[in-house]
C-alpha cells in the first residue's frame, strides 16, 4: 500500500497476517486510522514450515530429491546409482544441535519450543520479550545475552522479527562474520532483515552450509547453497482462515463499537457500550486533549456517561459515551481541535459510518 493513495473515506486498515511492512503505518497514524493485524493467527503455519526448512537444509532434501527425480534407466540401474551417489547427501540430525531464535514473538516462541521437543539446544534473543510470550516459552530455552552472542553460539539461526527501520539489514556483514563456519541461516521473516550483498558474499565463500528463505530474489536464487520458497510461510488453509477471521473481527469491533483490539499503531481501547451515543476520537498524545474535547461537549450541553482515554507512543484514542445524541456540528468542532486526528460518531447499529 505504500504507493497507493488512501482515500479520505478510509476508517481502518486490517492486515490479514502478521507483518505490516507493506502498509504506510505512520501515514495512517497521522490521519487517525488504526492499522490492525492478526497477531499469532498464522504462527503455527510458519513454525511448521520453519521446521521443514531446518530439515531441508540438514538432510539436503531439495538436492537429493532433484537427484532422484533425474535418475534414468531401469530399477537395477537406479538402485546402483542410488547406492553409489547417496553419500553426496549425507546430513546431520537436529537433535543435539544448537538453534538460535532471533525474535521471540508469536512465531519465534513456537519455533523455539518445537526445537526443544526435537532435542535441540535452543537460545533465544528478543530485547522486547513480553510477559505473555515469556510465559509461553519453554523453560529449557536459554536467553542469549545479545544478538552477537546468539549468532556465535548457533548451528542454525532462525529469524522471526518484523521488518522495520530498526531491523532493516540487521543481519549484516559483521553479524554474518560472527556465525559459525557451516551454520544454517533460516529466514521466514522478511528479505530485508538480511543484508543481501553481505549474504551473497558469505555464501560465495562457503561459510554457510545453507540459507533457507521464504523470499525469492534473483541474487539469492542464483546461490547454490540457497533453498528458496515462494513466501509460503502462512499459506495454509488454517492460517488463512485464522488471519481473515481475526482481521475481520477487529474491523467489526472498530466499526460497530469504536473499540480497538490488535492494532499496531493505536492502544487497546475496549469499553462496554453505555449512554445513547458513542464518540470515537483518535488524537495526538499531548496534554490537554481530553479537557478540550470535554469543553466542546459541555458547551453543547452534552453529558458524558463514560470516557476511556488510552495512549500509545505518539498517539492516543478516546471513547466517550454520551447520554444524548451528538449533533454533527459538535463532531465538526471536535475535529477542528488541534491534535485531533479523526473523530466519528459510532452508530449503535452497523451500516452508516459517519
Ligand atoms: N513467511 C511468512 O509467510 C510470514 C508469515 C508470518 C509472519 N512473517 C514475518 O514474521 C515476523 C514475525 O511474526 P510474529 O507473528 O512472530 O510477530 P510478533 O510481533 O509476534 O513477534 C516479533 C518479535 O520480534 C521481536 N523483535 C523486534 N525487533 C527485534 C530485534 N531487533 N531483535 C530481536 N527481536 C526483535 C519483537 O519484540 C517481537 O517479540 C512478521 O513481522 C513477518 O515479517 C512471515
Ligand atoms: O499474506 C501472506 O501470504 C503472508 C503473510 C505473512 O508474510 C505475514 O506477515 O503474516
Amino acid at each position: 500500500m505504500h504507493s497507493a493513495p488512501i482515500p479520505e473515506s478510509v476508517l481502518a486498515v486490517a492486515r490479514s497476517g502478521s507483518g505490516v511492512n507493506n502498509i504506510p503505518v505512520e501515514a495512517c497514524s497521522k490521519r487517525g486510522i488504526p492499522v490492525f493485524n492478526a497477531p499469532g493467527a498464522n504462527a503455527n503455519a510458519v513454525k511448521e514450515l520453519t521446521l521443514a526448512g531446518m530439515l531441508l537444509a540438514a538432510r539436503h532434501i531439495a538436492a537429493a530429491w532433484d537427484f532422484a527425480r533425474n535418475l534414468k534407466g531401469d530399477d537395477t540401474g537406479i538402485q546402483r546409482q542410488v547406492e553409489k551417489e547417496k553419500k553426496r547427501f549425507d546430513g546431520f540430525e537436529l537433535a543435539g544441535k544448537t538453534l538460535g531464535v532471533l525474535g521471540l514473538g508469536a512465531i519465534g516462541v513456537q519455533v523455539a519450543n518445537s526445537a526443544i521437543g526435537l532435542g535441540m539446544r535452543v537460545y533465544g534473543f528478543d530485547p522486547s520479550l513480553t510477559v505473555n510470550r515469556a510465559w509461553q516459552l519453554s523453560s529449557s530455552v536459554i536467553g542469549a545475552g545479545s544478538i552477537d552472542d546468539l549468532l556465535a553460539r548457533a548451528d542454525l539461526i532462525s529469524l522471526h522479527i518484523p521488518l522495520n527501520d530498526q531491523t532493516n539489514h540487521v543481519i549484516d556483514k559483521q553479524h554474518l562474520a560472527l556465525m559459525k563456519q557451516g551454520a544454517i541461516l533460516i529466514n521466514f521473516s522478511r528479505a530485508g532483515v538480511v543484508d543481501e550483498a553481505a549474504l551473497v558474499a558469505v555464501l560465495g565463500e562457503g561459510k554457510l552450509r545453507a540459507y533457507v528463505t521464504d523470499f525469492a530474489t534473483r541474487a539469492v536464487l542464483d546461490q547454490p547453497h540457497a533453498i528458496v520458497l515462494p513466501h509460503l510461510g502462512a499459506s495454509t488453509a488454517e492460517a488463512e482462515v485464522n488471519c481473515a477471521t481475526l482481521a475481520a473481527e477487529s474491523l467489526v469491533d472498530f466499526l460497530e463499537q469504536g473499540e480497538i483490539r490488535n492494532s499496531v499503531n493505536f492502544p487497546k481501547v475496549v469499553m462496554p457500550r453505555g449512554g445513547r451515543a458513542r464518540l470515537a476520537i483518535a488524537n495526538e498524545n499531548v496534554p490537554g486533549m481530553v479537557s478540550q474535547i470535554s469543553a466542546v461537549l459541555a458547551a453543547a450541553n452534552l453529558n458524558i456517561d463514560n470516557l476511556l482515554n488510552k495512549s500509545r507512543d505518539k498517539y492516543a484514542y478516546t471513547l466517550i459515551d454520551l447520554n444524548s445524541e451528538a449533533p454533527p456540528e459538535t463532531l465538526q468542532l471536535i475535529r477542528s481541535i488541534k491534535g485531533v486526528l479523526s473523530a466519528r460518531i459510532v452508530p449503535k447499529s452497523a451500516g452508516s459510518f459517519e
